[in-house]
């Protein structure tokens, strides 16, 4: 592409329907089962530019935290430039801004969702026309949310959570969000997990019974089958969240949950109205952002852009 193309891609925040979480592996990570939903809150890439040089800019949201996230090449999507380029031989290079409407370090697979974003746009920019398959690895190197953010919808997570495969969902589903002012660290929610619970099986638990139900599209059955185990852990750490999520379920929630490793709570609705209604039933008692969302949306996707 010439000095002046641009191109824009979409990725969306993802939910855990189910997080079932098995004993550590060797090489530290827990192996999971696990129902990942993509959902309509979005961070959009843009990438911009040839050689020289690389440029990353994050414009955020009023209710993202921007001193969060770092700039330099501990940036995820720094990092996915790195990978992408080493893997064609090429340089590092164009100038990338990522508008960002996902809470930083929220549970909902923000940076994952950037990752892929970058890799997708970087991609077309460079005209490297990498493969789905080297994408997928590529991803996978990045973090273990990375390949679902690509793929998007309602899909199956095994492994450490990288081997993803879509699943039938008949549901359009409706979700309240509540997002935390202070983010939470995966991995001590991880190390807590083990510490509750020691005698955790090697295999974590199926999600058989959940898949039916997402499979039906029907909100009333799904509500009790919705199950997180990062949410004891994250609770013991984060007492508020507990009283968030009585609080959501008794002002009509089907089922309130925390959303990964938290802190972000999602509560499951029975349409549109009602998520608004919920919504605003729960600004008015505590929370300062609260945020409406309907899934399953789509996986990393160009949204914009031109040819310069
Ligand atoms: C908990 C989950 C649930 O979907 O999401 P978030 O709450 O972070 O969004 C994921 O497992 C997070 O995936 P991701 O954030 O990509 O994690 P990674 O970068 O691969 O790993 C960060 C750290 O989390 C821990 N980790 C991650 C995945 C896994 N299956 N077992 C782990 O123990 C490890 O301590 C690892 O060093
Ligand atoms: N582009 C990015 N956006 C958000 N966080 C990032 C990014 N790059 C690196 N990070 C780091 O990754 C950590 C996890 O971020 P995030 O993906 O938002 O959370 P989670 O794993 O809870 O879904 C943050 O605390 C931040 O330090």
């Amino acid at each position: 592409m010439s000095a002046s193309a641009s191109i824009t891609v979409r990725a969306a925040a993802k939910i855990n329907l189910h997080l079932g979480v098995g004993a550590p592996r060797e090489d530290g990570f827990h192996p999971l089962t696990t129902v990942y939903q993509a959902v309509g809150l979005c961070d959009d890439v843009t990438a911009t530019g040839e050689l020289p040089g690389w440029d990353l800019r994050m414009l955020v949201a009023d209710h993202v935290d921007a001193g969060a996230i770092p700039l330099d090449d501990t940036n995820i999507v720094s990092r996915a430039a790195t990978l992408l380029a080493a893997h064609h031989d090429l340089p590092v290079h164009g100038q990338v801004s990522v508008e960002k409407a996902i809470p930083v370090a929220g549970g909902l697979a923000g940076g994952s969702a950037d990752a892929a974003a970058a890799l997708v746009a970087l991609d077309r920019l460079w005209d490297a026309r990498t493969t789905d398959d080297d994408l997928l690895a590529i991803a996978a190197e990045l973090g273990s949310d990375v390949p679902f953010a690509l793929i998007g919808g309602t899909a199956l997570g095994t492994g450490r959570g990288e081997l993803v495969t879509p699943v039938a969902d008949h549901g359009t589903w409706w979700w309240v969000l509540v997002p935390s002012l202070e983010g939470m660290s995966t991995p001590a929610v991880y190390q807590h997990f083990d510490k509750l619970f020691p005698d955790a099986s090697p295999t974590p638990p199926p999600a058989d019974e959940l898949l039916a139900a997402v499979a039906a599209g029907d909100p009333k059955a799904l509500a009790p089958l919705l199950r997180n185990d990062l949410q004891e852990p994250a609770i013991d750490l984060r007492p508020d969240l507990g009283v968030l999520i009585e609080r959501g379920e008794s002002e009509g929630a089907l089922r309130g949950l925390v959303s990964g490793s938290g802190p972000t709570c999602v509560f499951l609705c029975e349409s549109g109205d009602h998520a608004r209604d919920l919504a605003g039933a729960l600004l008015r008692v505590g929370p300062e952002v609260v945020l409406v969302a309907n899934g399953a949306v789509a996986g990393a996707h160009v949204v914009g852009g031109d040819r310069g």
